[in-house]
This record gives structure tokens, C-alpha cells and sequence, in this order.
């Protein structure tokens, strides 16, 4: 018997507690992971690792450093639905390096370490623990928004053990078809959360109706709406549903994300509505719309100018950033925080994803918008432009002054798709 009465698994000698050195590691790489996501499912099937590989890309698109850790042993799919199946991570003495996706999203799967695609992984539940523990404490996440954890189906030792190893602050997304047999599996899940005692951060509801991809018709094959009555009858919040449709099983099967199909694909649509709940934990949001004080005024452009950009009608701040005849563009110096040049230019035709491209490829750093959907933020994050939201009106040089000398208040941003 331990020695020790506050030593849990611990080493003990002469009263004194010296704790395990693989679970200081974990500890520490803990202590750099700000959001802790664990995505499960009670059945097999469901989509469990698109919808955990997606989020992931998508947040990681939003701006956030994100890790993605496949503990899928026995069918580890990570690596295909990204296209890293060829990849192999650098290794150290005691540390592995994440596959790098994008600049901000690294990934770890067991599918990197298996010497071919045949090889079948036939362990029990301790070795499958140990490999968790070890993809916690050896791989080199460095500092994390969201370190999100793709667990096999079911509620056995991979969803268990990533749980209590991350910690009591690990939340779980809970990820169902809307058929009766999927339900009552997630059912087992909830439950299962609520005894080990971590929270559910929400339920999404996988290939909800079925969307034709040439005529857009919506045939609701599992029937619709399962998900969101179980997340309502167990006091979830449901996080949306996304719908089956042949463009998603396309992405799985040529290994690129759902994100790629555009902002206006069914599915995109769903997971930019479905990350906006964990860009809020992550507080981004909130910081760009807190309407409590005014804007920090901070400028980030090199070469001491930040460009900034207004998106302009009539002279005055438009409301629609999408819809704008003209974009303002005002060089300010950042030492004597003044406006030192402007110009109005016309910006390309509306589509998704140009208007960040042209702006970042106009050198802004900066863009002060009225309303803007959560989408355009992140575009806008992902190409270096710094996003204010909710500024009121008035004309651009106004709202740049306002926003130098730190005195530019926002409100609502009254855009929200
Ligand atoms: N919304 C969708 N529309 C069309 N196909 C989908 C959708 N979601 C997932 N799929 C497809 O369904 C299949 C299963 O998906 P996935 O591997 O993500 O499920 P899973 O729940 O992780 O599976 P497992 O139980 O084996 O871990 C894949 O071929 C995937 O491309």
C-alpha cells in the first residue's frame, strides 16, 4: 500500500511523494492546451472522425492552433480523410512531432506508426491506455486553442481512458445519425459522460436527410431531427446538423476537407454554424463583439504602416462588408498613429473567399467592419487581417481616428450567417 495518502499511482519513498514522470509530462503538455474536445460516438459509422476531422480543419481555418489526435486503434481514418496516409512523424529519443496539416493544425494518429495499411492492431484495453497516454505526453503539441480527440465508436477503454486523462476540463461533442438505433446508443454516451463527469459541449446530428446533389431535393432517409429531441430531452446544446450528401463522402474518399466544397455547400454552411459555439469558448468571438468597451486600437502592420480597410457605400461605413460598392484603404503610420495616405478601390464581384484574398493581397492588416458572418472572420484571421466588427457608421477616416485613438465602441454585428 501506498505510503502516501495524497499519492495516487504515484512513486513513494520515505513519505515523500514523487509523481510518475510520464504523468508530469502529461501535465505539462496539458498545461499548453487551452480546449480539450473529445468527439464520440455510441455507434460505428456515423461519421464520427469526418465530423472530428472537419472541425478541426475548420477551427484551424478560424485562426486557432489546433492539434488532431486520431485514437482510433483499430481503424485509425484521420490520416486518409487528409491525405497524409504517406506520412511518417519525425522522431526523437522521447518525443514525435505532429504531421503538419496547415501552419495551424498538427495531427497524430496511430495510422503514421503502422508499417503498412494491412497491418491489423490487436491489443487489449491496458496497451491501448498506454498509447493514449503516450500520444498526450510524447507528441511535441506545443501550445494549443483545441487539442480535439477522434475516439473509436462506443463507449469502451479509448473514450474512457482520453477522458480521465485529459482531465475534468475535457468536453465531449457527441456525434449521432438521426435513426432510432443511433439515438439509443448515444444515449449510452451522455449517460456515460455524466458518470465519468466530464461535460458534453453538444451533440451534431450526422447525415441528416439526404441532399440530391442535382437538384438540391432533401429526402430525409434516417428521418430528421433525432438529435436535436435527444439533446433537448437530456439538456444538451445540439450544435447543428449536416447533411448527407454525396460532396462529403467524396471529401472522405479523396482526402480533402468539407471546407474546400465552399461556404454555400449544405455542408460547409453546417460546420461554420456548428464551430461557432467553440470559436466563442475560445473566446474570438466574444473579444470582437464585446460592445462593453471600445476597441484596443492595436496596429499589427510591418514596416511601421498598418493598412486598414472600410468597407465603403455612398462615403459612409457599409454595413454589408459583402455588398459594399467601394473598400476605403488608409495607411496609418503606427508611431505617430495618423492616417498618412488613402485611397477608394473597387472590389472584385462577391464570392465567397475573394474578398479577404484581394484585401490581404492589397497589403490590409486590419479590416473595421459593421456586420460580418463568422465565416468571413475567420478568412479574413486565416490571411493575417485583424477583424473589428460592429462599428456603427460614419464615414472611414472617422472610424480609423475612433479606432487609434482607442475610442471606437462597436455594437451588434447585425450579420449572422
Ligand atoms: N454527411 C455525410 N454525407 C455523406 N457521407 C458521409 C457523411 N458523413 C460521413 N460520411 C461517410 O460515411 C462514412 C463513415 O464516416 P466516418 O469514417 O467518419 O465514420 P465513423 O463514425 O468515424 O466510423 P467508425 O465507426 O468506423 O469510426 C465515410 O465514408 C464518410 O465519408
Amino acid at each position: 500500500m501506498s505510503e502516501c495518502g495524497s499519492c495516487s499511482g504515484g512513486n513513494c519513498s520515505g513519505g515523500s511523494c514523487q509523481e510518475n514522470p510520464q504523468d508530469l509530462k502529461i501535465k505539462k503538455a496539458l498545461g499548453k492546451i487551452k480546449h480539450k474536445i473529445v468527439v464520440m460516438s455510441g455507434k460505428g459509422g456515423v461519421g464520427k472522425s469526418t465530423v472530428a476531422t472537419n472541425i478541426a480543419v475548420a477551427l484551424s481555418m478560424a485562426g486557432m492552433k489546433v492539434g488532431l489526435l486520431d485514437v482510433d486503434v483499430h481503424g485509425p481514418s484521420v490520416p486518409r480523410l487528409l491525405s497524409l496516409q504517406d506520412e511518417k512523424p519525425h522522431m526523437e529519443r522521447d518525443c514525435m512531432e505532429p504531421i503538419a496539416w496547415s501552419r495551424n493544425l498538427g495531427v497524430m494518429s496511430l495510422g503514421f506508426l503502422l508499417p503498412s495499411k494491412e497491418d491489423a492492431v490487436i491489443w487489449r484495453g491496458p496497451v491501448k491506455i498506454g498509447l493514449i497516454r503516450q500520444f498526450i505526453s510524447d507528441v511535441t503539441w506545443g501550445d494549443l486553442d483545441f487539442l480535439i480527440i477522434d475516439c473509436p465508436p462506443g463507449t469502451g477503454d479509448e473514450p474512457l481512458s482520453a477522458l480521465q486523462e485529459l482531465g475534468p476540463d475535457a468536453k465531449a461533442v457527441i456525434v449521432t445519425t438521426p435513426q432510432g438505433v443511433a439515438i439509443d446508443d448515444v444515449r449510452r454516451s451522455v449517460t456515460f459522460c455524466n458518470q465519468v463527469g466530464n461535460e458534453i459541449f453538444g451533440i451534431i446530428e450526422n447525415m441528416s436527410g439526404f441532399v440530391c446533389s442535382k437538384c438540391g431535393s432533401v429526402e430525409n432517409v434516417f428521418g430528421v431531427g433525432g438529435g436535436e429531441k435527444l439533446a433537448q430531452e437530456t439538456g444538451v446544446r445540439f450544435l447543428g446538423r449536416i447533411p448527407m450528401h454525396a460532396d462529403v463522402a467524396r471529401s472522405g474518399e479523396e482526402g480533402f476537407p468539407i471546407m474546400k466544397l465552399g461556404d454555400h455547400s449544405p455542408a460547409g454552411e453546417a460546420l461554420n454554424h456548428i464551430i461557432k459555439p467553440l470559436l466563442d469558448l475560445a473566446g474570438r468571438l466574444q473579444e470582437q463583439q464585446d460592445t462593453s468597451k471600445p476597441v484596443d486600437g492595436a496596429l499589427s502592420g510591418d514596416n511601421g504602416t498598418t493598412r486598414v480597410a472600410v468597407p465603403v457605400a455612398a462615403g459612409q461605413l457599409c454595413q454589408h462588408f459583402g455588398h459594399c460598392e467601394k473598400f476605403a484603404l488608409l495607411d496609418v503610420d503606427n508611431a505617430t498613429r495618423t492616417i498618412t495616405k488613402g485611397e477608394l478601390l473597387t472590389p472584385p464581384p462577391h464570392e465567397p473567399g475573394v474578398l479577404p484574398r484581394w484585401l490581404a493581397e492589397k497589403g490590409a492588416k486590419l479590416i473595421i467592419a459593421g456586420g460580418m458572418g463568422a465565416r468571413a472572420q475567420s478568412l479574413f484571421t486565416e490571411s493575417g487581417i485583424k477583424v473589428v466588427v460592429g462599428a456603427q457608421g460614419g464615414d472611414p477616416e472617422t472610424i480609423v481616428n475612433a479606432y487609434l485613438a482607442g475610442q471606437l465602441t462597436v455594437g451588434q454585428n447585425i450579420c449572422d450567417h
